[in-house]
């Protein structure tokens, strides 16, 4: 354990440097304490702590600091939520998150990648086209496909800005976010407009008509257990939260391996005809990669090197202790998943990318230092819609294109909301012949 520095310096530290700093913590100790404005901080990098906060211990915790600052733009939907209102709220999504639900989804997510791929140049920012096609299936899933363009370009130009301000909100000091900066107002303005552009695409889309599957229809069938329907507040809460928390890490995530794969052309060619051949088989898309265990094998492993979150935080609901040291009420607890999945303590590879991690008679590592969709009541709710949407992506990315070449513009990631590779300059050949057959 050990006791350090105040708050103050240590939100300048990770504010100037946050991948240095979540590294430092990590390796330094167990758990490391600090106080300041009469707060208690607590950074935990052991797997079983983090197993006890997320799972074991979870009634002593609910969401932290780092989420209070985005209060603004995501009101009280399930990311936010604690308690009994968060369990009540992960009843409503899950039926639009359970497994047969994501499936039925796959035809229209197929449809959105391949009308998005027919568009890719030769010559491309391979980064920018994923986060649109991402936010493309996440748009068409949420508001139904009637959803017009403008709404759609609203929602994203604003999403952007958004996601810059969540980041630079959980490393300022509570107090600088109260000065009407420029930079405080136009995040503000950008919170507020995105929540109202996100507003008026619902208010147009979504019937309660039973076999609709986009989560606004699904969301207008929930009842209350007095038998009242949702609020348009409570379904905006909602959409904002999958928004905020769908939109960035699928979109991260496969911009990395596209340069993963650039790099390694042979694994490049062994994945496609590991997903060719799962289509010559009629294998229908899903969240269970079970029938292309070099994908599955591949994602995890680039969901361990290149983990899209860098810190998950709690506050304890009430005077608990983790291992001996006294965790008072309103004590903030973070862990960075990050840190944790480079840790060569428990991954040998460390940084680097290397599939071989996650292949047949891999050693097990503890629960905790593996965590990319989280643990517990609070794990990720997309995880299976993650899953299947990285699957019809890059199946259908390579069997369209062959990826010649991707460069970062920051190749060690630049952490904003999550930890992003800036623009990826790529160069792509179509492959012939075009694909065929409908997988979905
Ligand atoms: C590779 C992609 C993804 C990764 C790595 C990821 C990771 C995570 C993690 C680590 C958490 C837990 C955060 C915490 O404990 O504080 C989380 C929560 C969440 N994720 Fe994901 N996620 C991904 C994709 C998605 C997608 C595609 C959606 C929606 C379509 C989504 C929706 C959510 C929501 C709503 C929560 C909050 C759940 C709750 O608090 O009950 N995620 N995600």
């Amino acid at each position: 354990m050990h006791h350090g520095f105040g708050l103050v310096r240590q939100l300048w530290r990770l504010a100037r440097d946050p991948l240095a700093y979540v590294t430092a913590q990590n390796s330094s100790a167990d758990i490391h304490v600090f106080t300041a404005l009469g707060k208690n901080f607590v950074f935990i990098a052991d797997p079983l702590l983090i197993n006890d906060m997320l799972v074991d211990r979870r009634g002593d915790f609910e969401k932290g600091v780092f989420y209070d600052r985005v209060r603004r733009l995501a009101g009280n939907g399930v990311v936010l939520a604690n308690g009994a209102e968060h369990r009540r709220q992960r009843g409503y999504l899950d039926r639009f998150f359970k497994r047969e639900h994501v499936v039925g989804l796959s035809g229209l997510m197929t449809e959105v990648v391949r009308e998005e791929l027919s568009g890719w140049n030769a010559t491309l920012d391979i980064d920018a086209a994923l986060h649109r096609m991402t936010f493309k299936i996440l748009a068409a899933t949420m508001f139904g496909t009637e959803i017009d363009h403008e709404k759609f370009d609203r929602i994203h130009e604003w999403l952007a800005l958004t996601l810059e301000a969540i980041m630079f909100r959980t490393v300022v000091p509570g107090w600088y976010l109260r000065i009407p900066t420029r930079r405080n107002r136009l995040h503000d303005s950008a919170m507020d407009r995105l929540r109202a552009a996100i507003t008026s695409a619902m208010e147009s889309s979504g019937t309660a008509e039973a076999d609709r599957l986009d989560l606004i229809s699904v969301m207008r069938s929930v009842r209350h257990d007095d038998g009242s329907p949702l609020t348009a507040t409570e379904m905006a809460d909602q959409i904002v939260a999958v928004t905020m928390a769908g939109a960035e890490t699928a979109a991260t995530a496969l911009s990395w391996l596209t340069m993963e794969l650039a790099r390694d052309q042979s694994l490049q060619d062994a994945l496609r005809s590991e997903l060719s051949e799962a289509r010559r088989r009629g294998a229908a898309y899903g969240p269970d990669l079970s029938e292309t265990p070099l994908l599955k094998q591949t994602l995890s492993e680039l969901l361990r090197c290149r983990q899209p979150i860098l810190v998950i935080s709690r506050r304890t609901v009430r005077d608990t202790e983790i291992r001996g040291v006294a965790l008072p009420a309103g004590t903030e607890v973070m862990y960075s998943p990050w840190a944790m999945h480079r840790d060569r303590t428990w991954f040998p590879a460390g940084a680097a990318f290397e599939p071989e991690t996650f292949g047949a008679g891999r050693c097990p590592v503890p629960k905790g230092s593996y965590t990319p969709f989280g643990l517990g009541p609070r794990h990720c709710v997309g995880e299976q819609y993650a899953w299947q949407m990285m699957w019809i992506v890059v199946a259908e990315m390579l069997t369209a294109v062959r990826i010649d070449s991707a460069t970062a513009q920051h190749p060690d990631g630049r952490p904003l909301a999550t930890i992003i590779p800036g623009a990826v300059g790529a160069t792509i050949e179509r492959l012939w012949p075009e694909p065929v057959g409908d997988p979905a």
